[in-house]
C-alpha cells in the first residue's frame, strides 16, 4: 500500500545541509498498522511528511495504492490538482490536534470536505457519520475548547477520514495524551484498521504504541532504517535490537563463573515445561533473574532471563537443549552480545 524507494531528503539552510532521509526503502502492506520508531532526529515526521509529498523528497520514489505521488507535481501547500487529489485519499493525524478553534466540531470535520467541493447538505451527512464513527456523534456542536485531549484527537480522527481514504498517517497521534486516553486512541485506530480495511503508518516514541497495535515495525537511526519487520518476527530474530526494546527483561548476573540467556518463547513452546525438563535433565540449578509476559500484537509473547551455572563453554549443550525446544535464545555476552547489554533505543530524554 505505501513503497518508498531508495528515499532520501537532504535539508539545505543558510549554506548547511542536513541529510534526514538516507535511502529509506519502505513497504507497508495494505490493511496492516505499521510502527515507525527511533530517537529524536532519526527522521521519523520528514519520512512521514515526505510519504504524502507534504514534503518533497531530494530523490527517490514514493508510491501509495500504486501510485507514483513522486511523479506528481508540486510541493506542499503549492501542490497540482493531481497531487491534491491524491494526498486527500491519505488522511493525516497530528499530535497537537491542529484543529481550527472558532469553528464547531461538525464544521472542523467539514473542511476537508468543502476543499473537495462537496456540497453543504452532503457535506453535513459526511461530517455526522463520521463523528457517529469515532464515537463524537453527541458533540458536532461543541467547540474545540470544549473537549478533552482524547476527543479532540477523535475530532482529529474523523477530519482525517473525510476524504474515505485508504491510508492513514499518524505523527506521534497519542503522545500529548494520557495512559488510559491512549488506550482508547489506540484502539479505536484498531477498530477503524479492522472495519475500513485502513493501512495506518504511524511514528512513535512510544514502545508501548507498537507493542498494543501495530503488525509490524521499523526503527530509524540518522535517517536510515536499521530493522524493520512484522512484530512477532522481529521477536523471534537474535539480536532485535527492537525486539529488546519492546520486551525487555532486567537481571543481573549473581557473579563471575555464570551464564546468563534470554529466552523468548510464543505460541506452542510457551506451553512447555522447558525450565524444569531443562534442570532435571542436565541436573543443573537454574536461577530466573526476570521474567515477562505480554501480548504482542495479539499474540502472547513471554521473556525469560536466567542464569545457568559455568561459562558459556559449559553450557553449550543446555543452551542447544532449550533452541530444539522451540524457544529463542540469546546469550548474554556471546554472539548476540547487545540483547544482553542493550543500547537503550529511545534515550531518556529523547522525545
Ligand atoms: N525544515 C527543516 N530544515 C532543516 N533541517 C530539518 C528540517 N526538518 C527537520 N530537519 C532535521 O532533519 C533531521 C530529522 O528530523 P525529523 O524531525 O524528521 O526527526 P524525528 O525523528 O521526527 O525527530 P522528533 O522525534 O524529534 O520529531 C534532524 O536533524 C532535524 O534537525
Amino acid at each position: 500500500m505505501i513503497t518508498t524507494t531508495d528515499l532520501t531528503k537532504v535539508y539545505r539552510s543558510r549554506g548547511r545541509e542536513v541529510t534526514a532521509l538516507d535511502g529509506v526503502d519502505l513497504h507497508v502492506r495494505e490493511g496492516e498498522v505499521y510502527g515507525v520508531v527511533g530517537q529524536s532526529g532519526a527522521g521519523k515526521s520528514t519520512l512521514i511528511r515526505c510519504v504524502n509529498l507534504l514534503e518533497r523528497p531530494t530523490s527517490g520514489t514514493v508510491s501509495v495504492a500504486g501510485q507514483d505521488l513522486t511523479a506528481l507535481a508540486g510541493r506542499g501547500q503549492r501542490a497540482g490538482s493531481a497531487l491534491r487529489q491524491a494526498r486527500s485519499r491519505i488522511g493525516m493525524v497530528f499530535q497537537h490536534f491542529n484543529l481550527l478553534s472558532s469553528r464547531t466540531v461538525r464544521d472542523n470535520v467539514e473542511l476537508p470536505l468543502e476543499i473537495l467541493g462537496i456540497s453543504g447538505k452532503e457535506r453535513t451527512r459526511k461530517a455526522l457519520e463520521l463523528l457517529d464513527l469515532v464515537g463524537l456523534g453527541d458533540k458536532a456542536k461543541a467547540y474545540p475548547a470544549q473537549l478533552s485531549g482524547g476527543q479532540k484527537q477523535r475530532v482529529g480522527i474523523a477530519r482525517a477520514l473525510a476524504g474515505d481514504p485508504k491510508v492513514l498517517l499518524s505523527d506521534e497521534a497519542t503522545s500529548a495524551l494520557d495512559p488510559e486516553t491512549t488506550r482508547s486512541i489506540l484502539q479505536l485506530l484498531r477498530d477503524l484498521n479492522e472495519q475500513l480495511g485502513l493501512t495506518v503508518l504511524l511514528i512513535t516514541h512510544e514502545m508501548d504504541v507498537v507493542k498494543t497495535i501495530c503488525d509490524s515495525a521499523a526503527l530509524m537511526r540518522d535517517g536510515r532504517v536499521v530493522e524493520s519487520g512484522k512484530v512477532t518476527e522481529l521477536l523471534a530474530t537474535p539480536g532485535s535490537e527492537l525486539a529488546q526494546a519492546l520486551f525487555p527483561v532486567g537481571g543481573v548476573p549473581s557473579g563471575e563463573d555464570r551464564t546468563v540467556v534470554d529466552l523468548t518463547f510464543q505460541g506452542e513452546a510457551a506451553t512447555k515445561p522447558v525450565i524444569s525438563q531443562l534442570s532435571r535433565t542436565y541436573n543443573i540449578d537454574i536461577s530466573i533473574l526476570g521474567a515477562a509476559m505480554e501480548t504482542v500484537g495479539g499474540h502472547q509473547v513471554g521473556r525469560m532471563r536466567i542464569e545457568l551455572p559455568g561459562r558459556f563453554e559449559e553450557n553449550v549443550v543446555p543452551i542447544g537443549f532449550l533452541r530444539e525446544q522451540g524457544l529463542q535464545v540469546d546469550v548474554a555476552g556471546v554472539a548476540d552480545g547487545p540483547r544482553a547489554n542493550p543500547t537503550p533505543l529511545l534515550k531518556e530524554g529523547a522525545k
